[in-house]
């Protein structure tokens, strides 16, 4: 196939595969797909950058005022629909992430109004997550424990999400939790929804279903499935008239009401919000927090002045509350530069183009699949100066408080931007703070210091590294 007519600028497309070869090669040697992106918008010296991958025509778009209008503009609002967009939502293609039109808008509404009301942001969400910290802090002892913290976190993270959507926790022990959190790491490393081999050529999984990743995600799947079903049946015959207090009785509320009409609150979907969530919510929260300890062992300078800060706003036994954040703006200004500096989606998308429209003047057809390059507009040198280096300072003015820059752009913007941002953000905040404050972290002696580099997949992961807490 040709190149539609002022498509924007790229690589010349080779029959068949595209620029898939050129991609991946790329990809590789720098070691993730955001910088294989970063480089050829350089090369072709365009913010609107064209590809082909296997049969789908891609535009990636860099720099903030472009990503901003195109996260802005509706026409980008559509999910791609493929096979491999089939295969993560189990055949179904429903719930929230990957859907559009009605029933996304539908869907989408019900989670974020549920959300609120099962205590987002207020103090009921606050408890939840302070006795997963306590049982972190627990684990972790007094005595200066070596531990791969990133293990210890996800469990945590999960079962808060679990809570939210279940109304209850799982034994951090429960070989079911252990399972699926082996099988949505895996995953992160096989998935790629962009430019992925299978998404290209889904045959390729009969000859190749463990390379390509298509055996990690059907046992995924199943696992999956069998997890949410269990305890959606026991929900469906334990429900009652205004039983709502998680997530699963909300939405079987929803479904009662349809009374046998036609309706989008099916169990089918039922169980792809909650997959949703557990794929969307817990793998980016827990990365993001193992980066930043990562970055305390990396920064000693930087840890100090955090112990620094949190001494003198509470004494040892003060309680904390999170709502006392205002009070420990350097905190803040740390965790907003981890989100800026160890950004754990740094493609986002994909987006797929619901009618012909025009962008920078070039011509995008409808269908075309949209990526959006964060990492680009979190590494604008123009705009930060010195985006390679870590420096907290760059969130704080000159009196000393939080100074936001709508340039980080974390959890994206406009109508598809993340619907757990305050979750993610209240659970990033009161992890770090009572971890830190209770203890001085350093790498495990005898073992590697990490370089600091991430790993690349779908969402960007801290590479293994054991550190020492040392209780203070
Ligand atoms: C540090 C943690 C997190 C980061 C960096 C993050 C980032 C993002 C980004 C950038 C998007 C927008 C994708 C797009 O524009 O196409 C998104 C969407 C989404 N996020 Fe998050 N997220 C985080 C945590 C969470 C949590 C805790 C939840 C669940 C409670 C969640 C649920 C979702 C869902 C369901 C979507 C899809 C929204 C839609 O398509 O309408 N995320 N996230």
């Amino acid at each position: 196939t040709r190149k539609p007519s002022n498509f924007p600028p790229g690589p010349t497309w080779l029959p068949v595969v595209g620029n898939l070869p050129e991609l991946r090669k790329l990809s590789q040697q720098l070691g993730g797909q955001h910088l294989a992106l970063v480089e050829l918008s350089k090369k072709y010296k365009t913010n609107v950058l064209s590809l082909k991958l296997g049969s789908s025509h891609f535009v990636t778009v860099f720099s903030y005022p472009l990503v901003k209008s195109v996260l802005q503009s509706d026409e980008y609002d559509g999910r791609p629909d493929n096979f491999f967009i089939r295969l993560r939502t189990m055949g179904t293609r429903k719930g929230v992430t990957c859907t559009d039109g009605e029933l996304w808008k539908i869907q989408r509404s019900f989670v974020v109004t549920h959300l609120r009301n099962l205590g987002f942001g207020k103090k009921t969400m606050e408890l939840l997550i302070k006795e997963e910290v306590s049982e972190v802090i627990n684990l972790l002892g007094k005595n200066g424990t070596s531990v791969q913290i990133g293990k210890v976190l996800a469990p945590a993270v999960i079962n808060i999400l679990w809570a939210l959507t279940s109304g209850s926790r799982i034994n951090r022990n429960d070989a079911r939790l252990n399972r699926l959190l082996e099988l949505l790491s895996l995953r992160t490393k096989v998935f790629d929804m962009s430019g992925g081999l299978l998404s290209q050529y889904p045959w390729l999984r009969f000859f190749m279903p463990e390379k390509t990743g298509y055996n990690v995600i059907m046992k995924l799947n199943s696992d999956l499935k069998y997890l949410l079903m269990e305890t959606i049946k026991q929900h469906l015959q334990e429900w009652s008239e205004g039983a709502s207090d998680d997530l699963i009785y909300s939405f079987i509320t929803e479904m009662k009401k349809a009374n046998g009409h036609e309706t989008t609150f099916t169990e089918e979907q039922l169980v792809m919000v909650c997959l949703d969530i557990f794929i969307a919510g817990s793998q980016t929260t827990s990365n993001t927090l193992d980066f930043a300890f990562m970055m305390m062992i990396l920064h000693p300078d930087i840890q100090n002045k955090v112990h620094t800060c949190l001494d003198q706003a509470f004494d040892g036994s003060k309680e904390f509350s999170y709502s006392d954040r205002t009070k420990i703006p350097y905190i803040e200004a740390v965790l907003l530069e981890i989100e800026r500096f160890c950004h754990v989606t740094p493609v986002t998308g994909p987006r797929r183009v619901l009618r012909d429209t025009t962008l920078e003047g070039y011509y995008i057809p409808q269908g075309t699949i949209v990526l959006v390059s964060s990492y680009s507009v979190h590494n604008d040198k123009d705009y930060w100066g010195d985006p390679e280096v870590f420096r907290p300072e760059r969130f704080l003015d000159d009196k000393g408080k939080v100074l936001h820059h709508d340039r980080l752009i974390t959890f994206g913007l406009g109508r598809r931007r993340c619907l757990g941002e305050i979750l993610a953000r209240q659970c990033m905040f009161i992890f770090f703070t009572e971890i830190m404050r209770k203890f001085e972290i350093t790498v495990s002696p005898g073992t590697k210091k990490p370089t600091g580099v991430p790993l690349p997949g779908i969402t960007l992961t801290p590479e293994e590294y054991t550190a020492k807490f040392i209780g203070r």
